[in-house]
C-alpha cells in the first residue's frame, strides 16, 4: 500500500466534519457517529498528537430541535437554530469525549475574530494554551452573532484559518464523499478520485464547482480553496469520506485514502512567506549583539531583555523590523506587544514582564515561529 509518509509525521491536525455528514439525512445529529469520530481522535490524542476539530451540524442541529422541516431562510431562524442547535452539538461531543478520559472546549469565532490582529492573536494564544493543557478544542462560527455579510459561512473556510491559526501540520476534511473527483460524484457516476494534487493547481477550482449535497453549504469548491488556504502556513489538506472506517488514524498515519492537497512549499518556508509577504511594517526594534546572535545563530525568539530602543507605532500583532546597533536589518516578525509596552520592557528579563505591565501577554517581544531572519 503506498504511505503519505510526510503525513504520518504530522503533530498538530485540524480535523473539519462537515454538516453533511454530522446531521442523519436530516433528521438531527448522528450521535453514535459521531461517538466513531470521538473515538479515533482520541486515537490520534494516544499517539500524542494534537487534534483541534471544526465542527458543524448547530444549524441543522437546532432545526430538528425547533421543529423545521427545511432549511429556515429568515437570518433570525437560522440564529435561533444555531444557538439552539449549538448547545446539543457540544454536549454531544463532551459526552462521548468523556468516555475517552478527554477535556473539550468549546470556542466560537466570528471573521472579525480572525481579521482583527490583536483578537487574532489572543485567539490563537488560547488556542496554544488549551493544546498545552491537553485539551481538545472544538470550534464552529458563532453563528449567532454573525450577518451574512461577515460570515466564513462553510466550515470548510474556517477549518484553513484555524489550521494557519495554530499552525498546523494538516487539515483533514471529513466529507460524504470519498475527496475530490474531477467532477461532481453526485451527477457523474464515472467521475475519478484525484488522490494527489498540488494545492495550488489552477484546474481543482473547474473539477469542484459542482455544488454542495442538500445540508452543506460550500460543496467541494471551498475545500478546494480552503486546501490552498492551508498551505499558506504549509498546512497539508487531506479530505476524505467520514463514513470510511477508521478514517482519522487511517488519514493521520498517511494511508493514501481520499485527496492529499499539498503545498508547495515547505512548511516552514511557506509560513515565512506568508509572515514577510503580507504585511506591512509598523516599526522598528534595535537589537544588542547577543540578541542577533542569538537570532541569526541559534534561532531564538526575541527577548525583551536584548532589545535597546523601539520605535514607530505598532500595537501588538504587528509586523515591526528588527535592525543591529548599526541599523542594517536583522529581521521582521510579529510582536506580541504594543510600541508604549515595549519601550517599558527595553533590556527587562521575560520573568520582569508581569511586574512591570501587570500582565504578560507572552514571555516573548517576538515568537521564533514569528520571526523571519533577513
Ligand atoms: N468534484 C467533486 N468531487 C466531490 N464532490 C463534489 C465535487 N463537486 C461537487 N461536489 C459535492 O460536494 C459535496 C460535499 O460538500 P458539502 O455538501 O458542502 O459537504 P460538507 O458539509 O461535508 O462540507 C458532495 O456531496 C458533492 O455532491
Ligand atoms: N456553522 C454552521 C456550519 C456551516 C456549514 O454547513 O458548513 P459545511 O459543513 O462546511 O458545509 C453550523 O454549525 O451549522
Amino acid at each position: 500500500m503506498m504511505m503519505r509518509e510526510k503525513i504520518a509525521k504530522a503533530q498538530r491536525i485540524v480535523v473539519k466534519i462537515g454538516s453533511a455528514l454530522l446531521t442523519n439525512d436530516g433528521q438531527g445529529l448522528d450521535v453514535a457517529r459521531i461517538g466513531l469520530w470521538v473515538a479515533q481522535i482520541a486515537q490520534l490524542r494516544a499517539q500524542g498528537k494534537e487534534v483541534v476539530l471544526v465542527s458543524s451540524g448547530s444549524i441543522a442541529a437546532g432545526m430538528k430541535r425547533l421543529g423545521f422541516t427545511s432549511r429556515p431562510t429568515q437570518v433570525n431562524e437560522l440564529q435561533a437554530a444555531a444557538a439552539v442547535g449549538q448547545m446539543e452539538l457540544v454536549g454531544v461531543y463532551e459526552s462521548h469525549f468523556e468516555k475517552h478520559g478527554l477535556c473539550t472546549a468549546q470556542i466560537l469565532l466570528t471573521h472579525d475574530d480572525l481579521s482583527n490582529r490583536r483578537r487574532y492573536l489572543n485567539a490563537r494564544s488560547s488556542l496554544r494554551t488549551l493544546l498545552g493543557f491537553g485539551v481538545v478544542p472544538i470550534i464552529n462560527e458563532n453563528d449567532t452573532v454573525v450577518t451574512d455579510e461577515i460570515r466564513f459561512g462553510d466550515n470548510d473556510t474556517l477549518g484553513a484559518l484555524v489550521a494557519n491559526l495554530v499552525e498546523a501540520d494538516a487539515l483533514i476534511i471529513l466529507t460524504d464523499q470519498q475527496g475530490l473527483f474531477d467532477k461532481n460524484p453526485r451527477d457523474y457516476p464515472d467521475a475519478t478520485l484525484i488522490s494527489h494534487a498540488s494545492a495550488s493547481d489552477d484546474r481543482l477550482e473547474s473539477m469542484a464547482s459542482g455544488g454542495a449535497g442538500l445540508l452543506g453549504s460550500g460543496g467541494m469548491l471551498t475545500k478546494v480553496r480552503a486546501a490552498r488556504l492551508a498551505a499558506r502556513s504549509g498546512a497539508d489538506t487531506l479530505i476524505a469520506s467520514g463514513r470510511e472506517d477508521n478514517v482519522i488514524p487511517r488519514v493521520a498515519m498517511g494511508e493514501s485514502i481520499g485527496t492529499w492537497l499539498e503545498p508547495d512549499y515547505c512548511r516552514q518556508a511557506a509560513r515565512k512567506l506568508w509572515i514577510a509577504g503580507h504585511l506591512k511594517s509598523r516599526g522598528s526594534l534595535v537589537l544588542d549583539t547577543g540578541a542577533v546572535r542569538a537570532l541569526r545563530e541559534e534561532g531564538t525568539s526575541l527577548l525583551a531583555v536584548g532589545v535597546k530602543d523601539a520605535e514607530g507605532s505598532f500595537s501588538r500583532g504587528d509586523m515591526v523590523v528588527c535592525v543591529d546597533e548599526l541599523g542594517v536589518l536583522v529581521a521582521r516578525g510579529l510582536i506580541n506587544y504594543s510600541v508604549a509596552e515595549t519601550l517599558k520592557l527595553l533590556g527587562q528579563p521575560s520573568s520582569n514582564i508581569g511586574g512591570i505591565l501587570g500582565y504578560e501577554a507572552e514571555p516573548e517581544l517576538i515568537h521564533r515561529d514569528d520571526l523571519v531572519i533577513i
